[in-house]
């Protein structure tokens, strides 16, 4: 008790301190720029949404049609900024660009602002054709709009409360930390606009009706209403005390995955199955996939997209990391050094590929077993090539030793296009989104091909996730004999000592 008391306190302390010191940060003038900033950054998103609508309103195909699907692909294909776009049916979506034509209808909730243009806008909403996705979606008249969450990075990475909102009706569409805004509405007053009972400078866009506001510096924290000071000491509170609760519950066995997780590794109960990767045309195994398993006592599995990121947040990633080259390369050692060019692909994260321990890992182990380097691919996912900067001097490091790099989940990201040239890859896969797409609209003039044109250019394989039905494939083998593809329909991950060639 006395110790939740004494984290509280010191939370309190801290989030009053914290937030003196970020209320102070910034002059007047400078404020004012980044408000200009933020707002250009906010107009080339609303303009793209805007052209996107207004060309995709005008196209002659028949709503959903293969050639509708088709031209829609097209377009988010040079998007910066917008992910998906689709046909509406009043308030349901009936197709998107990367859904295809959808099993049923989907309805849309009511949307949280109507813009006098007429265009519905739904902030920070699951994408109802893909519930994992949130997204801001933005419609007008037949078409629909998906924004890449990615975005809004802008507004988060910011260390203080950033915010956008209508100017017409003083409704808050988003904010940077991810508070809820359904019920927040601001008012304009001096100096910017009031949002409980704070006053914050904004600035308005000349075309769209965005506003952005932020939280200024000018009368610093403690100079803020009570109620606010008190909000930022009691949340500071809570959270000291929420850490004291976490710590006291990872130093208790058993008490988080974390504990788990590093328990698991020690002992050596995590897993690794492999997925086979085989050449489209004719079903040829080239390759595998390792990827890890966790088994709970109780005979069930937990997911690895639930604990890979548990171990990237709490340090353990690169131990993972390890754990999983280790055991995979020796796993598979009797493929990896027999005749042919039998592969492995494994995942890492950016940490992983940065850290050198790794790499010397890596290459005392393939010294170790025998297996030329050229075997081994290590994947990392596309969204993480937006530090493309930092990652260079990597991956050529890797690639230069004759490792393969591949960019994983290609299409979920939001930089790609752009840093592929300057991020040199061996191979692309293209997500599972995109295959269940494949069939479904007139995939000649689709994303797929066009990200096969862009490999080419660039002299990267491409390989196919999620492959699930003989048509998928089949359409693969015909329109891109090849390509390399990964899928239920190949085979489903197994472990080593079930993996044939
Ligand atoms: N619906 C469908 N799914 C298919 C099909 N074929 C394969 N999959 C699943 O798709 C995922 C492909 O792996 P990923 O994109 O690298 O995505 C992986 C990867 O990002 C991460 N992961 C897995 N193993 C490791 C690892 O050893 N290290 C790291 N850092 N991440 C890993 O967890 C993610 C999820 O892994 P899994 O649950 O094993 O899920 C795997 C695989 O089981 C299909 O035809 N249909």
């Amino acid at each position: 008790m006395p110790l939740l008391f004494a984290a509280a306190l010191a939370g309190a302390a801290l989030a009053l301190a914290g937030g003196e010191f970020v209320a102070r940060r910034m002059s007047d003038a400078t404020l004012e720029t980044h408000l200009t900033e933020m707002v250009a950054r906010s107009d080339e998103i609303a303009d793209e949404a805007a052209r996107m609508l207004v060309a995709a309103n005008t196209d002659m195909a028949a709503t959903c049609s293969e050639l509708d699907l088709a031209l829609l692909r097209e377009r988010i294909f040079v998007s910066r900024f917008i992910r998906d776009v689709g046909r509406l049916d009043g308030d349901r979506i009936l197709c998107t660009a990367a859904w295809g034509q959808l099993d049923l209808p989907t309805p849309l909730d009511p949307p949280d602002y109507e813009a006098p243009s007429g265009a519905r806008v739904w902030t920070a909403s699951r994408n109802p054709a893909a519930r994992r996705i949130t997204t801001d979606m933005v419609s007008l008249g037949r078409t629909i709009v998906f924004i890449s969450d990615a975005a809004y990075d802008f507004m988060r990475n910011e260390g203080r409360l950033v915010f956008s909102y209508a100017r017409s009706t003083g409704r808050v569409f988003r904010t940077g930390d991810g508070t809820p805004t359904r019920s927040l509405n601001v008012r304009p007053t001096a100096g910017g606009v009031l949002l409980e009972g704070r006053v914050y400078p904004a600035a308005c866009s000349r075309r769209f009706d965005i506003c952005i506001a932020v939280a200024s510096g000018d009368r610093g924290m403690l100079g803020q209403p009570m109620p606010v000071v008190a909000g930022v000491g009691l949340l500071g509170a809570l959270a000291g005390a929420a850490s004291a609760l976490a710590m006291t519950q990872w130093r208790r066995p058993g008490g988080s995955i974390e504990h788990d997780l590093r328990r698991a590794l020690a002992a050596g109960r995590l897993r690794l199955v492999y997925q086979p990767v085989v050449r489209v045309r004719d079903g040829v195994v080239v390759g595998a996939e390792g990827l890890i398993r966790w088994d709970r006592p109780d005979g069930g599995e937990i997911p690895p997209d639930l604990f890979v990121p548990v171990a990237e947040r709490t340090g353990l990633s690169g131990e993972l990391a390890r754990y999983v080259l280790i055991r995979a390369l020796d796993e598979m050692a009797p493929h990896l050094t027999g005749p042919g060019d039998f592969r492995l692909a494994l995942n890492v994260t950016t940490m992983d590929l940065l850290d050198p321990d790794i790499f010397d890992l890596l290459e005392t182990e393939t010294r170790r077993l025998g297996i030329a380097p050229e075997r081994i691919a290590l994947e990392i996912t596309e969204r993480s090539t937006a530090e493309y900067q930092q990652l260079a001097p990597a991956v050529a490091r890797y690639r230069h030793r004759g490792y393969r790099i591949h960019i994983d989940d290609f299409g979920t990201g939001y930089s790609s296009l752009a840093h592929l040239g300057e991020l040199p890859v061996d191979a692309i896969k293209i997500d599972r989104l995109f295959t269940r797409a494949i069939g479904t609209g007139a995939i000649s003039a689709s994303i797929v091909p066009q990200i096969f044109a862009l490999a080419g250019l660039l002299g990267a394989e491409v390989i196919v996730e999620g492959i699930e039905t003989e048509a998928q494939a089949c359409h693969l083998a015909v329109e891109h004999p090849d390509a390399l593809g990964q899928g239920w329909f190949f085979g489903r991950p197994v472990p080593a000592r079930d993996f044939t060639i």
